[in-house]
């Protein structure tokens, strides 16, 4: 059976707040909030159905949008397969044209709302960033010092990979790192092959540690996990990480020689799983638009953010 084909924009405003509205209970899946836009008409491409759709119901008229995430889901009425756009770009002030409340919300909030259970990607999606620096302890001394370089250069999502640092020195960076990250607004990780004596915003895990979880930890607000084929793709949607980085796609430096997934195999890995994925291995900033037609949200690197 094929699924119902939707559009649904993730509407960002310069403030970077974030449009949603609420589904007449008489609807299906009524009585939730939702990010607007609605069925594809059986002549249209999904970006002509959402301008379509935000015009209709908002009066908003798309200037542009970037692909963010597609997501299937089966309801025990419906199948669905939710074609999730970024909007940032559009003119015209968003007004109620079907009598629907809505609201514009900082993305922190949106944890505060009920959305429909196909939405919960969706969220996570529309809070990530496009950019996500893996931070490694190859020359220990300049681990703060790219750091700043990462946060100046604006990136919002960090990860520690300090496979090398004692207890001790690990203690001290994070004491150092963590204050700094949190004035620059940006979310730090520790990966999980790191005994880490204090406290972060989430975890990283490796995809040996990925593997042996049978849930996802309590306490963590951000859960992340290195995959690299479909088997690790599912174990982390089956336990509820909440982001992706799925390596290497292209050769890279760090691990010459090794099997490359490409472009192709990439698209079609993240098409099979309903979760934000990062690209990682031979990316570049510039790399990003790449991605996201391939359905990722966005580039993993670790030297591309430093240069
Ligand atoms: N627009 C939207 N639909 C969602 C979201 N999450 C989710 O599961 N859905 C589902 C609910 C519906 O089964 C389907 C959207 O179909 P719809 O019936 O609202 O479409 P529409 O706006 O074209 O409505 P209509 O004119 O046909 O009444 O997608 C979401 O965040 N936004
Ligand atoms: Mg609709």
């Amino acid at each position: 059976m094929h699924p119902l084909q939707v559009a649904v924009g993730v509407v960002k405003n310069p403030e970077g707040k974030i449009l949603i509205s609420y589904r007449h209970a008489a609807l299906h899946q009524g009585g939730l909030w939702e990010f607007p836009g609605g069925k594809i008409e059986p002549s249209e491409t999904a970006e002509a159905a959402l301008a379509r759709e935000l015009k209709e119901e908002l009066n908003i008229d798309v200037v542009s949008a970037v692909p963010l995430i597609t997501i299937r889901h089966r309801y025990p009425d419906r199948f669905v397969q939710l074609n999730v756009f970024l909007v940032e770009q559009f003119s015209e002030e968003a007004e109620s044209c079907e009598g629907q409340p809505f609201k514009w919300v900082a993305p922190y909030e949106l944890d505060q709302y009920e959305f429909p259970s196909a939405n919960r990607p969706i969220i996570a999606a529309a809070k990530l960033p496009p950019y996500y620096a893996i931070l490694d302890d190859s020359a220990p001394d300049l681990l703060l010092p790219n750091l700043q370089k990462i946060l100046n250069r604006g990136i919002k999502l960090i990860q520690a990979r300090l496979k090398k640092l004692s207890p001790a020195a690990v203690a001290t960076f994070i004491e150092q790192a963590y204050p700094l990250c949190q004035r620059h607004q940006a979310v730090l990780l520790m990966n999980s092959a790191v005994d880490c004596p204090a406290a972060v915003d989430g975890i990283h895990l490796t995809s040996r540690d990925l593997m042996m979880l049978t849930e996802r930890p309590e306490n963590c607000r951000w859960l992340a996990a290195s995959c690299h084929n479909l088997e690790q793709l599912q174990q982390a949607q089956n336990i509820g990480v909440d982001f992706a980085v799925l390596a290497p796609v292209l050769p890279t430096q760090t691990h010459p020689g090794a099997t490359t997934l490409g472009w192709e195999q990439f698209a079609d890995l993240v098409a099979q799983v309903n979760l934000p994925v990062y690209a990682l291995g031979g990316m570049t900033e510039a790399s990003l638009d790449r991605v996201r037609l391939r359905g990722g949200q966005g580039i993993a690197a670790i030297r591309a953010f430093l240069d």
